[in-house]
């Protein structure tokens, strides 16, 4: 089956800045994709090329199995929500419908009007004196009612309640089911990415950091519990992506097949999402942290 999204060294320069470096995906349709990492990760450079609002500086990038808007029927394929959830001030709920069945060839206007009611907004109500919370029901509604097959949101939920949020991501869950859709969306919040994503990318000092789906990914990594010296002396083809000393003991975050860890002199634990997310985006910022290698040291 086609990707939804796939990548091959995929990077974008912003004048002397590079904001994403070498990114590899390949990611399965049908997925809700859960795209985190810290503030200026590249995480809506990403975005905005997935959906042909910007175009990358180096690499290829393919959406559905097309570059991405390559044209009006490859558009209509994709529904996107950018951050903010940005809506015409001036206009009303109903005008946006409206354009919403202009603009788009498979517009589900039955759907659209269900879901206004369902979320009691006025179709009166002028979109710029909704409040965070409508604005990002009525961008999903949009999004949704275009019948897409891929959803992107760069942090839908990030101006809402803990309430309005659950109820938020409730909604796009059922969307996607609805529309047989794949998602992607940008987050913060991993408990919201822990909830509703079964794909998680990390992106981090502009680079992919590790993505795949979530439950291949908990099963393949672990918490080591030891000593010192038996977690600095682990076995060839264990990854170790982040790694903590205490007077006591030592704990590792590792990548490795649960056969090559038994047995050894440590405690093997499970992780959750939270913490393996946390290790990747630590192990990227030391990284960066680190200084570049003279011309020397790189020729050696
Ligand atoms: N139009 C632009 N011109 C110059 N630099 C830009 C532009 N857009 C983004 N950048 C820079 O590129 C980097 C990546 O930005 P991007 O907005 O993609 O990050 P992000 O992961 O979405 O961040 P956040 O979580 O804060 O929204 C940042 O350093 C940002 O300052």
């Amino acid at each position: 089956m086609t990707p939804v999204l796939e990548a091959v060294k995929l990077g974008k320069r912003y004048g002397r800045h590079q904001a994403l470096m070498d990114c590899d995906l390949s990611i399965p349709q049908g997925r809700v994709i859960g795209l985190v990492g810290p503030n200026g990760a590249g995480k809506s450079t990403l975005l905005n090329m997935s959906c042909g609002l910007i175009q990358p500086t180096s690499g290829t990038i393919r959406v559905l199995g097309a570059e991405p808007a390559a044209s009006p029927a490859h558009l209509a394929k994709v529904g996107f929500v950018a951050q903010d959830t940005p809506v015409y001030a001036d206009l009303s709920v109903a005008d946006h419908l409206r354009m919403g069945a202009k603009l788009n060839p498979r517009w589900d206007g039955p759907l659209a009007q269900r879901r206004i009611a369902q979320i009691g907004l006025d179709p009166k109500h002028k979109a710029g004196r909704l409040s965070g919370g409508q604005r990002a029901q009525l961008a999903l509604t949009i999004a949704a009612a275009k019948r897409p097959e891929l959803l992107i949101f760069d942090e839908p939920a990030a101006a809402l309640d803990p309430l309005a949020r659950a109820g938020f991501l409730d909604n796009l869950m059922e969307f996607v089911t609805d529309l047989g859709a794949s998602a992607i969306l940008s987050s913060h919040a991993l408990p919201d990415v822990e909830r509703v994503c079964d794909y998680l990318i990390v992106l981090a000092d502009s680079r992919i950091q590790v993505a795949g789906d979530v439950s291949g990914l908990l099963a393949d990594h672990h918490r080591l519990i030891g000593g010192r010296q038996a977690i600095g002396e682990l076995p060839a083809g264990v990854e170790v992506i982040r790694v903590e000393h205490a007077p006591s003991e030592s704990t590792a975050i590792v990548r490795a097949d649960q056969r090559q860890l038994a047995g050894g002199p440590w405690s093997v634990e499970t992780l959750d999402l939270e913490e393996l997310v946390l290790a990747y985006m630590t192990r990227a910022n030391q990284a960066a942290a680190q200084p570049a290698p003279t011309v020397m040291e790189a020729q050696r």
